[in-house]
């Protein structure tokens, strides 16, 4: 039997717009997810007296710089890698491997290391993010440092949009210096940088569990320590402990770092590592990534026109918890439109769908005009997603005869909008005569 033939003729059929309804749904979803990320990250931000300006923050720094030891002494590293990824997500466990697949020598910058303030550790003891303005005075400070000169690895900056923005600043000043001491005997120290930014993705419950285990060893480690006087003790960190403050540092990455690292890659080399399997898998991963990007024909400039397209491997990370968050605002927000859904696709669509469980794909057509608001079509592709069906609406455009003038021969026509949902899903293996 066909699927498809639960579809009535649509006559005259004139436009048939997939993409554009599927993505105004999807934008009109997303936007919905954003704008309450939003909302819950000023509702606690616990930093609101603080300075947010990137210009400000950077002036400042650089302004004290200047002063203090000289413009032709702000001598930044060449190469400047970003490492960045949710607590746990294996930066620290990498960023030796990294240093040397890159011919890095110098030790990398562990920037939450270098905040170590009574007010600072506060803190991060509570699972929360350290000011942007220390972060930058104390970060720009340190990449100065001689060492760094050739190149350096960033293991946890930029973690927010300000500091984002402060690291485009700082390219730019570095950019200038550049051109600035081209011609002259200090070219050397004057080079024009290049920036990386490799990004670790690990999922929440990996995340919580890899803090805890860290904390586990860490813990092992110093009571070895203390009982047999031998070795030194490390930092241990009380979120590594306790498993709601972890959960929380997850949470303040997901909702201030995860935008600020991915708005990285419209401008620097950027590469994106599943650090999700086992230690040799992740190596495997970054080694791979950075292996493919150096060893690309794509002359530079073609790749730089490509490459703020997302990779399709990261597109699903944060499908699962994206989709849950807006089921939860349609709950939260649309109660009664997103009930009224439900019903209507409990009454009329899963009588069709279910009539179609061999085939594994079902189409329903509607006229109903709730459709007319993008939202529902959001929320029938949300809904069905979420009971693992892969759900695609359109719009059909239908012409029908409405009048005949006897007299002159006219025939007026109404315009129709029909919306038409395709429902997939694994069918039954079991069919007469099937292998
Ligand atoms: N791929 C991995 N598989 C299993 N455990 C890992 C992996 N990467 C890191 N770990 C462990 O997870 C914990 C946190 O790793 P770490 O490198 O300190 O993360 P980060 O620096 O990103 O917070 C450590 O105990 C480390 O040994």
């Amino acid at each position: 039997m066909d699927p498809l033939d639960e579809a009535p003729e649509i006559a005259n059929s004139e436009a048939n717009l997939p993409e554009t309804v599927v993505d105004m749904a999807e934008d009109q979803a997303s936007q919905l997810v954003t704008d309450q990320a939003v909302a819950a990250a000023s509702e606690h931000s616990v930093e609101d007296l603080e300075v947010k300006d990137a210009h400000v923050i950077f002036t400042n720094v650089w302004n004290d710089l200047e002063e203090e030891i000289g413009r032709e002494n702000l001598r930044f590293s060449k190469e400047l890698i970003l490492l960045g990824g949710a607590p746990g997500s294996g930066k620290g466990t990498n960023s030796g491997f990294i240093s040397k697949a890159r011919g890095l020598t110098c030790d990398p910058i562990v920037v939450s290391s270098l905040l170590d303030t009574p007010e600072a550790k506060r803190i991060k003891e509570a699972g929360g993010m350290v000011g942007d303005t220390e972060v930058v005075g104390i970060l720009f400070r340190k990449l100065l440092e001689e060492e760094y000169r050739d190149g350096c690895i960033l293991d946890g900056f930029p973690r927010t949009r300000v500091q984002v923005e402060c690291l485009h600043l700082l390219v730019q000043k570095m950019n200038q210096l550049y051109r600035e001491y081209h011609s002259t005997p200090l070219a050397i120290n004057f080079r024009k940088p290049t920036v990386h930014a490799v990004v670790l993705f690990i999922d929440e419950k990996t995340s919580i569990e890899r803090q805890l285990l860290r904390g586990r060893k860490i813990a092992e480690h110093n009571e070895r320590v203390e009982t047999e006087n031998d070795g030194e003790p490390l930092e241990l960190r009380l979120t590594d402990l306790d498993p709601t403050a972890a959960k929380r540092r997850y949470r303040v990455f997901k909702e201030k770092t995860w935008d600020a690292l991915q708005s990285l890659k419209k401008i620097y080399h950027y590469h994106f590592i599943d650090a999700g399997g086992d230690i040799a898998e992740v190596e495997r991963n970054i080694r791979n990534e950075l292996e493919y990007q150096s060893s690309l024909e794509l002359d530079p400039e073609t790749y730089d026109a490509v490459r703020h397209l997302p990779l399709a491997s990261e597109l699903g990370v944060h499908a699962r918890q994206e989709l849950v968050r807006r089921l939860d605002g349609y709950e939260l927000e649309h109660r009664e439109l997103f009930h009224h859904v439900i019903e209507i696709i409990q009454s009329r669509f899963m009588p069709i769908v279910r009539r179609h469980a061999i085939a594994g794909l079902a189409v329903v057509n509607s006229e109903d005009s709730i459709f007319e608001d993008p939202i529902t079509l959001a929320m029938v592709i949300d809904v069905f997603a979420e009971r693992g069906f892969r759900a695609v609406a359109n719009i059909n455009l239908a012409e029908t005869p409405d009048h005949f003038d006897i007299e002159t021969g006219k025939i007026t026509c109404v315009t129709k909008k029909i919306y038409r949902f395709q429902i997939r899903f694994a069918g039954s293996e079991i069919r007469r005569g099937g292998r």
